[in-house]
């Protein structure tokens, strides 16, 4: 596992051997370019004290990689309408993503040592950190395929001629009950998810790929959040919400593979999107001034665990599965029947699981002094339609905890699946750069 106390970390200067030597051999990147084997990123190297996570791999690293405690996550609008000039936004954004994940600057000259007429390639205000288990994962929405319906129904444009390459499963959301979505915090052509244990390293991968993103698309909305709600993997302690109680206890995790190919990757049949996933977003706001006003023993039974341990209210300890049918004195189920946990269980939805990845997040407060606050529902599943919908509209309609809820904010993103290992085309200084023909995430969907 990837943690703080991985060993010594290597700075971004020490990973690029203290910048000038590389730089100055980053002037001949696009010079003697290979097809990175040697470069490529190996194993977690967690035990080495880089700790970075590979960013080639037949899945997108972000979505089993262990969470981490920091996320920026940014949609971005299309400014053009060139399918070519989104091919080289997304070849761009794939070297840059290849780089930084590894410790290196966004360009091969670092924020420091380029042209001097000419901005650095780089912003630099990650230059002396260490990668902080930085993942980039790219997603594509909606509206990029077909376009955004006008108010009156009337179909979106074709700008990029891919109507029909639309994954099945990204469909238009429902209205939930309760919801009250913001435009401004909602959808996007383009969403890219930046996680780090380093806020400063999220944000700077964000910035260098808006950056790079320059005359091809602009940020529609962004949501930084902290002290990550998930675990992803059994080797993670479970984390704690606003709402003070432990989070992604029952979460599919990284060891569990079968559970993955059934509830997150996409499967074959599904075309180019095969081995990707889906990632839902949705901004969640909580009363926790009215929650922090509530008895411990409502809190409990709004959730259906324990606020202390987290097990279920049926018995037992935070791992114990939930027993639905075990009932106290007077005979009224020890789990209530509109409780969270028993609305979002899998034996309510024929099964269905999702691998959930959210985030706390804090964002000022309101006229009324009250916080605006909350968690940042992030979860991959292999399909919207059964896999989160249904869930969500359990939720919604019946879980008492919706009333101290609400759904400010929302996307849906198809996941391509990854880059493969040694394809990354790599310059002189054997370091990721971009081509003509160097690998992108996506690639997939425009063959
Ligand atoms: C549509 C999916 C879900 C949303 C939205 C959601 C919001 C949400 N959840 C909590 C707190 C907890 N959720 C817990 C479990 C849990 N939640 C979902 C789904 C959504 N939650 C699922 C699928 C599960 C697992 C159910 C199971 O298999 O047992 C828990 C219990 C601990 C755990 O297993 O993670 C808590 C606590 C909040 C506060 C919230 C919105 C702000
Ligand atoms: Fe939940």
């Amino acid at each position: 596992m990837h943690d703080e106390t991985d060993g010594p970390r290597l700075s971004r200067r020490a990973v690029l051997g203290l910048g000038g030597g590389l730089a100055a051999a980053g002037v001949v990147a696009g010079l003697g370019v290979g097809r990175a084997t040697a470069t490529a990123p190996g194993p977690a190297v967690a035990s080495t004290g880089t700790g970075t996570y590979p960013f080639t791999g037949v899945h997108q690293a972000g979505i089993v990689t262990p969470a981490q405690d920091r996320l920026y996550l940014a949609a971005f609008d299309l400014t053009t309408t060139s399918r070519d000039e989104l091919v080289e936004l997304l070849r761009r954004w794939t070297t840059i993503a290849a780089r930084l994940t590894q410790g290196l600057s966004a360009g091969p000259f670092g924020p420091a040592s380029g042209p001097y007429d000419a901005p650095p390639d780089d912003t630099g205000e990650a230059a002396d950190l260490p990668p902080a288990g930085l993942t980039i994962t790219f997603g594509l929405g909606r509206s990029m395929f077909v376009g955004t319906p006008g108010p009156d129904g009337t179909p979106g444009e074709d700008r990029f001629g891919l109507a029909d390459r639309l994954p099945d499963g990204l469909v238009a959301l429902p209205h939930f009950a309760a919801d009250d979505l913001d435009p401004a915090r909602s959808d996007g052509d383009l969403v890219v998810q930046a996680c780090a244990d380093d806020p400063q390293v999220a944000v700077h991968a964000i910035r260098n790929l808006s950056r790079a993103a320059f005359g091809s698309a602009t940020i529609r909305w962004t949501q930084l959040g902290y002290g990550r709600t998930s675990s992803t993997s059994t080797a993670q302690r479970t984390p704690r919400n606003l709402f003070g109680f432990k989070d992604g206890t029952a979460n599919v995790k990284a060891e569990e593979t079968d559970a993955l190919d059934e509830h997150v990757w996409v499967p074959a049949s599904a075309g180019w999107l095969a081995g990707g996933s889906y990632l839902v977003a949705r901004r969640i706001r909580m009363r926790i001034e009215t929650w922090d006003r509530t008895s411990l023993r409502e809190q409990e039974n709004l959730v259906g665990r324990t606020k202390g341990e987290g097990a279920p209210l049926s018995g037992g300890t935070e791992f114990t599965e939930p027993d639905f049918t075990a009932q106290g004195r007077g005979g009224a189920p020890l789990i209530a029947v509109d409780s969270h946990v028993r609305l979002a269980h899998p034996s309510s939805h024929d099964g269905a699981r999702m691998l959930r990845r959210g985030y706390n997040f804090t964002d000022g407060n309101d006229a009324l002094g009250r916080l605006d606050a909350g968690l940042f529902f992030v979860a991959f599943v292999r399909d919207p339609r059964t896999h989160y919908i249904p869930v969500q509209a359990a939720l919604s309609r019946d879980d008492v905890l919706m009333e101290y809820l609400t759904h400010t904010g929302s996307g849906l993103f198809a996941v391509p699946p990854g880059v493969p290992d040694g394809s990354l085309v790599t310059g002189a200084d054997g370091t990721p750069v971009t081509t003509a023909d160097s690998p992108f995430v996506g690639q997939q969907l425009f063959a």
